[in-house]
């Protein structure tokens, strides 16, 4: 589907002033942690390379992780080194090839299920990020934009599992918009979506729907609150295709929650303790 004209306007961003404001927000979550900087995975593909290009633009202090797998496609390796040119960060990247600690991982568990091997491959790039985040006392910026964190498509505690997410308020076409502006390739700004946790998946083929029908009915669901009902007749598509992206966010909620503690004393310790973040 091609998004309507009224929902194109409504996403319309100034992209000056969002990459101001994400930028200001950084540098200032970063010295709220008391951290020197931040570490980004790229993968070739237009969420990382806008966070990275956004944070570059923050901070010089950051480093680049590219770890491809044998299921990462060549043009996408390609293109992760156009961001680290484009980035001058020739001496902040460095590239590990994460096949040998993947098949460690899988013949321990006994399979061969894609899906499984998958999220091991996404759990595999967030312990390495994690551990050189320590080594340089960075913190481990998160690339998910708004689509990805609602949809709950992501691995829980493997693309998941970050410090920050600087574009997680900007749905998938936004990021796209944004990085239109920044100057990013054509080739990235254009490129279909992939986690590329196996040979040939793309995101709107696994979803089974294209990222303008998934953030008009996000757009709609979720900040305008219409019904089902409601969105279905304005967009034009069956009853169920509303229904299956309204699922995906209630069963995800978990993802995006930090996990459940079962309450015996007054207070929970996770939701109603919150200090102020000068003070974390
Ligand atoms: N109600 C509940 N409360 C608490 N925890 C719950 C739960 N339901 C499941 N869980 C836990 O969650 C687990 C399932 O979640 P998870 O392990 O993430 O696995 P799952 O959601 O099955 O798979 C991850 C999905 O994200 C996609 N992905 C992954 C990585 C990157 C990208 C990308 O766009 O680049 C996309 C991937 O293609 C796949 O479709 C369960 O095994 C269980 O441990
Ligand atoms: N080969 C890789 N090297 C480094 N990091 C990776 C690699 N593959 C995935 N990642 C990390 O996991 C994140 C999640 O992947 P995801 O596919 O959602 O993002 P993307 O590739 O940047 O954009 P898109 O969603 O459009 O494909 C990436 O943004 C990146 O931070
Ligand atoms: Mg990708």
């Amino acid at each position: 589907m091609v998004m309507p004209d009224y929902i194109k306007k409504s996403l319309t961003i100034d992209c000056k002033a969002v990459t101001d404001y994400i930028i200001e927000r950084l540098r200032e979550y970063l010295e709220f942690s008391r951290k020197d900087g931040g570490i980004v995975g790229v993968s070739g593909g237009i969420d990382s390379a806008v966070t990275a290009t956004l944070l570059a633009k923050a901070t010089d202090n950051f480093f680049i992780l590219l770890m491809p797998s044998s299921s990462t496609p060549k043009v996408d390796l390609e293109d992760s080194f156009t961001i680290v040119k484009m980035l001058k960060a020739e001496n902040k990247y460095k590239l590990i090839n994460i096949d040998e600690i993947v098949k460690l991982f899988g013949d321990n568990v006994e399979t061969n299920d894609k899906l499984i091997l998958g999220n091991i491959k996404a759990r595999t790039r967030m312990i390495l990020l994690y551990a050189y985040a320590q080594k340089l006392n960075y913190l481990v910026v998160g690339t998910g934009d708004k689509s990805e964190l609602l949809l709950g498509y992501f691995t829980k505690y493997g693309d998941g599992g970050v410090d920050v997410l600087p574009i997680g308020d900007l749905y998938k076409t936004q990021v796209r918009m944004l990085g239109k502006c920044l100057g990013l390739p054509e080739r990235i700004v254009t490129k279909p979506s992939s986690p590329a946790l196996w040979e040939g998946q793309t995101a709107e083929g696994e979803l089974g729907i294209d990222y303008e029908t998934i953030d008009s009915i996000l757009y709609l669901r979720f900040d305008e609150m219409r019904s089902e009902n409601e969105i279905s007749e304005m967009l034009g598509l069956p009853l169920d295709v509303i229904k299956r992206v309204d699922r995906l966010v209630k069963t995800s909620q978990h993802k995006r929650l930090p996990p459940e503690i079962f309450r015996l004393s007054g207070r929970a310790i996770n939701s109603d303790w919150r200090f102020p973040r000068r003070w974390a």
